[in-house]
């Protein structure tokens, strides 16, 4: 009966993050080319550290490079862990003003003698391409343009190829984040709702989690908890976005896992972003595309499609 023709698409298709964040960066190579050869100007991203999380050099090491890699200027501020907020406050003010500086990423968490708030809310919001700062976060709000975190922005983008994969959109969807941070559980409910998602964002107090799980069709997982969304926690064709970066120790060896297990969700899922070379590959392009904008903002130069 069934031979003619397939009931359900199949499943399991696994998103190639790093695949997708590549061909991204490619189009902003060529934008900064274009930039430069128009204006003679270069976008140039400065990336301040705090302290010596041996997790936060890894990444900062990896812009750095991925910076460079597309034509843009780098720059990396190290700064010791015993660095008090008012020096850090006085640092941001300096880059705010340096007319060179585009784009002003302080490296999160900070040491616990400062406010992540109050050092984010100093930054520049033009320079902010974090996202982070509540002008920012206020436009997505209330559907200005502004700067969007680069975690949600990127997820988004795998969401919407994912749906458009299968000849789908992501209009009417019931969207379920687990995980209300401001850099990415809220962000990502504000994005899903602009696409006209029905959006829940589920934490930590959710009554019922998983049977609030069972119910999205898209199930977005930002909780920092390795495996902590279970196999049977997701439906049956849902895309499946996993933020979570957790490293784990495994039989003496460390190994990165998310916040999904994803070998028992894989096969439910019509889509599931893996971990690594899913989202966090995103979030990094993302980043160095909010470098180009800001930078275009500032010069009051057009901003190139798509970015
Ligand atoms: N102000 C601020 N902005 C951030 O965007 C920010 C931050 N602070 N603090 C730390 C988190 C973490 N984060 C990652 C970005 C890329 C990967 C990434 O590319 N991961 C690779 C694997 C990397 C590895 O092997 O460790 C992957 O998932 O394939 C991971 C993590 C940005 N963060």
């Amino acid at each position: 009966m069934t031979a003619f023709h397939q009931i359900t698409a199949p499943r399991g298709n696994i998103i190639d993050g790093a695949g997708y964040a590549k061909a991204l960066r490619d189009r902003l190579a060529a934008h900064v080319a274009n930039l430069k050869n128009a204006h003679g100007l270069t976008p140039c991203l400065v990336v301040v550290i705090v302290g010596e999380d041996p997790a936060s050099q890894v990444y900062v090491k990896s812009k750095g490079e991925m910076t460079q890699a597309i034509g843009m200027e780098s720059r990396t501020i190290r700064l010791p862990d015993t660095t008090s907020e008012d020096e850090l406050l006085k640092l941001i003010d300096d880059l705010n003003r340096d007319p060179v500086v585009n784009g002003i990423l302080v490296q999160l968490p900070l040491p616990k003698q400062m406010s992540s708030l109050k050092v984010i809310d100093a930054i520049n919001p033009d320079k902010d391409v974090d996202g982070f700062h509540v002008s920012n976060a206020g436009k997505l709000a209330v559907g200005l343009d502004g700067i969007v975190p680069c975690t949600p922005l990127g997820s988004l983008m795998l969401l919407k190829d994912a749906a458009a994969a299968h000849g789908d959109t992501l209009a009417g969807k019931n969207a379920v984040i687990v995980g209300r941070s401001n850099i990415v559980g809220k962000p990502m409910a504000q994005l899903l709702l602009n696409q006209d998602c029905t959006v829940t964002i589920a934490h930590s107090k959710t009554k019922n989690l998983a049977e609030v799980c069972r119910g999205a069709d898209i199930l977005v997982a930002a909780v920092g908890r390795p495996k902590f969304i279970a196999g049977d926690w997701v439906k049956d064709g849902a895309y499946l976005i996993d933020v979570g970066i957790n490293r784990i120790e495994i039989d003496g060896k460390g190994k990165l896992v998310g916040d999904v297990d994803f070998d028992g969700a894989k096969d439910r899922a019509l889509a599931i972003t893996p971990v690594p070379k899913g989202v966090g590959p995103m979030t990094i392009a993302c980043l160095l595309n909010n470098t180009i904008k800001a930078f275009c903002l500032q010069n009051l130069f057009p901003v190139p499609e798509g970015v």
